[in-house]
């Protein structure tokens, strides 16, 4: 059994090879590949990897390549967490909408439309390629983002394609939720959600008879933010070692939560619905200088490459340097469950064909499905409130104009998908932002005419 991961260099590699290793005999892995397009990123990054299967004394081999029939040929599992245009291209995303008074976010608004259009067809290259080499009944398990955007060229593109695009936030959001009350297990949780990626809602979030939405809306209501206790004495006495949530916008996302619930306390929201539902406080609180990109370069890929450094030089790693955690589990908990039939419980994005009776067929939305060796079943949401239906059927236009108008070559819907983001106050606005979105990203975006 061969696992590829392409975006080998990424931040998040060690933390995912962890997981894997730590299953390496409920997935029977025997080699994991490494894929990038920077060889040199990646190859510094496999120096980590290596040294945790060493670590554990994993039997598993490692193979770091920048060819793609290497990568693929009879590989299993893909998973797939590239960033086209790297931390460069998150921070022109970031900083071009807040030059013009607009949410800048690298997943949401107009920055996570801009990252759209940089991915689309590099995920559809990856989808083909994969086709070409990989084990026939292969599965890509993709978290690169903008998930919403990736999923949507997917379905339009290659609806045959035999992949689960995934996101790690609602696991990491029923993370804090289990650190707030005080409950361990919280992948044992059981939830009902629904929305599209990084546009969701909890409606329920049960563990051993206990109703933990009620529990947790209280807990938020009370203190003003879903930070568990730990971490909120931690703050208080500025001690940031090992938590990674502990970065100043992590912090501010965490207390928006108590923002967004106050304004609709009915189910839990995905921490992502404040760019969209607070987008003219995350404006006025952000600074257009220094972004969450700046943040990320100034900390997880600082500290990373640093302790890479200090490992070639000194040949010792401090786990510290590279993160393990939900993120890795998750995909490689869903690899499991793909392997070995389990049914277990995963939220992940699919067509909706049903699952939220009131909105398009044809949408890609978020909801839990089961999970076993023929992919997702979904289980059904029903029909979903006007208020839901309303934001999420205007997101989801957005999102599909913006793939459209990306496969067409055409200005006008591209502008139209900006135009009509909830992030963005008017037409004209949205077209001073894609123009200038358009000279960034020359080197990435289709032509649009
Ligand atoms: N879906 C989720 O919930 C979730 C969670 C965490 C991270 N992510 C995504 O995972 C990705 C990696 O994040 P990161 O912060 O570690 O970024 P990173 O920049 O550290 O790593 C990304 C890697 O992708 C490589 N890459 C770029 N284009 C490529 C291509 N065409 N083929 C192969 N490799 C390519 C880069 O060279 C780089 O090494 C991002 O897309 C990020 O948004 C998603
Ligand atoms: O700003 P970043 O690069 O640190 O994070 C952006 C990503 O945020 C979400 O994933 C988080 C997750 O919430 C956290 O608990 C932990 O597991 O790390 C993840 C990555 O930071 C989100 O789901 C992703 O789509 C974003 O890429
Ligand atoms: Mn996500």
């Amino acid at each position: 059994m061969i696992i590829t991961i392409v975006g080998g260099g990424s931040t998040f590699t060690p933390g995912i090879v962890k997981s894997i290793a730590l299953r390496q005999k409920e997935l029977e892995v025997e080699e994991v590949r490494l894929f990038d397009i920077d060889e040199e990123r990646q190859y510094k990054v496999s120096l980590v990897v290596d040294w945790i299967l060493k670590d554990i004394k994993s039997p598993i081999r490692l193979t770091v390549t920048t060819d793609k029939k290497t990568a693929y040929e009879n590989s299993s599992f893909i998973f797939a967490q590239m960033r086209v245009g790297k931390y460069a291209m998150r921070e022109k995303d970031e900083k071009i909408p807040l030059r013009h008074g607009c949410v800048g976010q690298e997943t949401c608004g107009c920055g996570g439309l801009a990252y759209g259009l940089r991915t689309l067809f590099p995920m559809i290259q990856v989808i083909d390629d994969v086709e070409k080499y990989a084990a026939p009944d292969h599965w890509i398990l993709n978290y690169s983002n903008p998930a919403a955007v990736v999923s949507e060229a997917c379905r339009a593109l290659r609806p045959h394609a035999r992949i689960i695009n995934i996101c790690d936030m609602p696991i990491a959001i029923l993370e804090m939720v289990g650190r707030c009350l005080d409950i361990p297990n919280f992948t044992d949780f059981d939830v009902n959600y629904f929305g599209l990626n990084h546009f969701g809602w909890f409606t329920d979030i049960t563990y051993q008879g206990r109703d933990l939405k009620a529990e947790i809306t209280e807990y938020v209501m009370k203190n003003k933010t879903l930070l568990p206790p730990d971490v909120l004495e931690k703050l208080k006495e500025h001690d940031r070692v090992g938590e990674r949530h502990l970065n100043a916008s992590w912090i501010h996302t965490w207390n928006n939560v108590y923002k967004v619930l106050q304004s609709n306390p009915e189910y839990l929201p995905n921490t992502y619905l404040q760019y969209y539902l607070l987008s003219k406080d995350v404006v006025e609180e952000s600074n257009p200088e220094y972004t969450r990109a700046n943040e990320v370069m100034d900390s997880r890929e600082k500290e990373l490459f640093e302790g890479i450094d200090h490992y070639i030089k000194t040949g010792e790693v401090t786990a510290k340097a590279f993160y393990h955690g939900a993120h890795g589990n998750y995909i490689a908990d869903l690899a499991m469950a793909l392997k070995n039939d389990t049914k277990k419980k995963f939220i992940v994005i699919v067509q909706n064909n049903g699952a939220i009776e009131n909105i398009a067929p044809d949408a890609m939305v978020e909801v839990p499905a089961y999970i076993g060796k023929n992919g997702p079943e979904v289980i059904c949401q029903g029909p979903i409130g006007d208020y839901y239906k309303g934001l999420m059927e205007q997101q989801l236009a957005s999102e599909k104009l913006l793939v459209a108008g990306g496969i067409e070559g055409s200005y006008e819907k591209v502008w139209k998908a900006f135009s009509m983001n909830k992030t963005v106050p008017s037409a004209t606005v949205a077209k001073a932002i894609l123009d200038e979105m358009i000279e960034a990203n020359k080197e990435f975006w289709p032509e649009l005419r």
